[in-house]
């Protein structure tokens, strides 16, 4: 390998920024980091971003690296669902539909209504809420049908850039796994045909470790540049984290960032009709069972502000209960939801408020946990240590409450940008012929502090099931 080749570039463009890193092919050393900032609009159930500006952020972030004119090969994993409509000329028809955007639930709820839960699950492995991008699709060709014709390719926000890098139209399993169109068969005609649309604006699924061109001319990066698949955000966080379907399997991992998620690399492909689980696929193989959360960070920072305290500003006791679903909720699937504050009395504190709003966000990723090690099949181990990544692993008070309602320990990798990590361990394996996550895990990405188990919390636990039991005829209301 020459001395310029022992650079590779990974990039995250997440919902709120696009952040790239520069990493030492050998030693997994990061080299240089970049990163610009995205815009998301939109009031009530709407969030959309500009496409044009992920591109703008993505040069910019590449070229903070330091290294974009040197790096040998690149790859851009992106958050996952959003609905990108492209015109003739390549240019966007309108904003993207980002993965929050709720407005496309009842076409969801119409879409599952049509093939039965159970159908859906059977043949994409997930069962489709608002997220997914078949129903944004579907949504799209209801509201807005002179857009939906004018569409001529559609992609994912990761595919959209790796095409602007390339100009190759292509995809990875991974995030064609959360289209709600993606069978581990390739495109299922039938889903198509019944929202009207033509698969070949779709782009080209490439098998796991191909290359998905080279750097074009004018672009941000040395032409010849190789770029890999890329894949989704929270595929790329587990080929970061070491994570496959060999002896890592079913470690769990909970993500704190604009999304929460929760999940593990599997070998058997999970199908929960209960829609709970999404059934993703994994970017190398085997599968990665989901389930995220639309109210993570964001939301408890809100709660913050609204009680003019600091982040970290939570008092223990009480027993107020917050549900903060401010955006609609994914997981438990209640997209119109709102928040909620129950149990306040005279005597509760400001600080645990927020210690309740940490909670809310925390239980329901948790709940989801035992659902998501269950569809991969298993066998998950009980006392494994919690995987905690994203911006909120950071924080003192997320960590205490995951580990204080879920009895576990909590392992907090050092390596911070894990889904950059992860892109940039699938463009190291382009040059090395080996997997990303065997990349990964020489690199040591997931060593980091353990935080030993605490015991479980089980009164609030208890108050936090059954507010959101009695709540939920509340919560459905549109
Ligand atoms: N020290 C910290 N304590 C708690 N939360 C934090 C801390 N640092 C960052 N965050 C939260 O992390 C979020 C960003 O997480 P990140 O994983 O980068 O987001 P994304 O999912 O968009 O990639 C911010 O919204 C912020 O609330
Ligand atoms: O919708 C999902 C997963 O299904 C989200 O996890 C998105 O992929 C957005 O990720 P972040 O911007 O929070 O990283």
């Amino acid at each position: 390998m020459t001395a310029t080749a022992r650079v590779v570039i990974g990039v995250d463009s997440s919902t709120q920024a696009t952040k790239a890193l520069a990493v030492d092919v050998e030693t997994g050393a990061v080299l240089g980091e970049g990163r610009a900032p995205h815009t998301v609009t939109g009031t009530g159930g709407a969030r959309e971003s500009d496409p044009e500006q992920w591109w703008q952020a993505l040069c910019a972030a590449l070229a903070g690296t330091g290294h974009a004119g040197t790096a040998a090969a690149v790859s851009v994993a992106g958050q996952q669902h959003g609905l990108v409509t492209l015109d003739a000329a390549g240019r966007p028809v309108r904003p993207a539909m980002l993965w929050n955007d709720v407005r496309s639930a009842p076409e969801a709820r119409e879409l599952v209504a049509r093939l039965g839960a159970t159908e859906w699950a059977r043949r994409t492995g997930s069962v489709p809420t608002a997220a997914f991008t078949v129903a944004k699709w579907a949504w799209l060709a209801a509201h807005e049908p002179g857009a939906a014709r004018a569409t001529t390719a559609v992609r994912l926000p990761h595919d959209y850039l790796t095409e602007r890098l390339t100009g190759e139209a292509v995809t990875d399993r991974g995030d064609a796994s959360g289209t709600g169109w993606w069978t581990a068969d390739g495109y299922d005609q039938e889903i198509l045909a019944a929202v009207g649309l033509d698969p070949a604006l779709l782009p080209e699924v490439l098998s796991p470790g191909r290359t998905a061109g080279t750097a074009a001319a004018d672009g941000p990066l040395a032409p010849g540049t190789r770029v890999a698949t890329g894949t989704g955000d929270n595929m790329a966080a587990a080929l970061g984290l070491g994570l496959g379907a060999g002896p890592t399997a079913g470690r769990p991992v909970l993500s704190l960032g604009t999304s929460g998620t929760v999940y593990a690399a599997t070998r058997g492909r999970p199908a929960d009709p209960t829609g709970t689980v999404a059934g993703f696929a994994h970017a190398s193989d085997g599968w990665l069972p989901l389930a995220c959360t639309l109210n993570c960070t964001q939301a408890v920072d809100r709660i913050a502000a609204l009680l003019g305290r600091d982040r970290g500003a939570v008092e223990p006791g009480g027993s107020v209960v917050v549900l903060p679903f401010l955006d609609g909720e994914r997981t438990p699937n209640l997209p119109e939801a709102t928040g909620l504050l129950h149990g306040l009395r005279h005597d509760t504190t400001a600080g645990q408020i927020l210690q309740a709003a940490y909670d809310g966000a925390a239980h329901s990723l948790l709940t989801a946990l035992d659902d998501v090690l269950r569809a991969g099949g298993g066998p998950a181990d009980p006392d494994a240590p919690i995987l905690l990544i994203g911006g909120g692993a950071q924080g003192r008070a997320w960590r205490d409450t995951v580990r204080r309602l879920s009895g576990r320990a909590v392992q907090v990798p050092a390596g911070r940008e894990l889904v950059a990590l992860g892109a940039a361990a699938q463009a190291a394996a382009l040059l090395t012929g080996e997997r990303p996550e065997e990349v990964a895990r020489r690199w040591r990405t997931a060593d980091g502090p353990l935080y030993e188990p605490v015991e479980r919390d089980e009164a609030a636990v208890a108050r936090l099931a059954d507010t959101l039991t009695r709540a939920e005829p509340l919560l459905r209301e549109k």
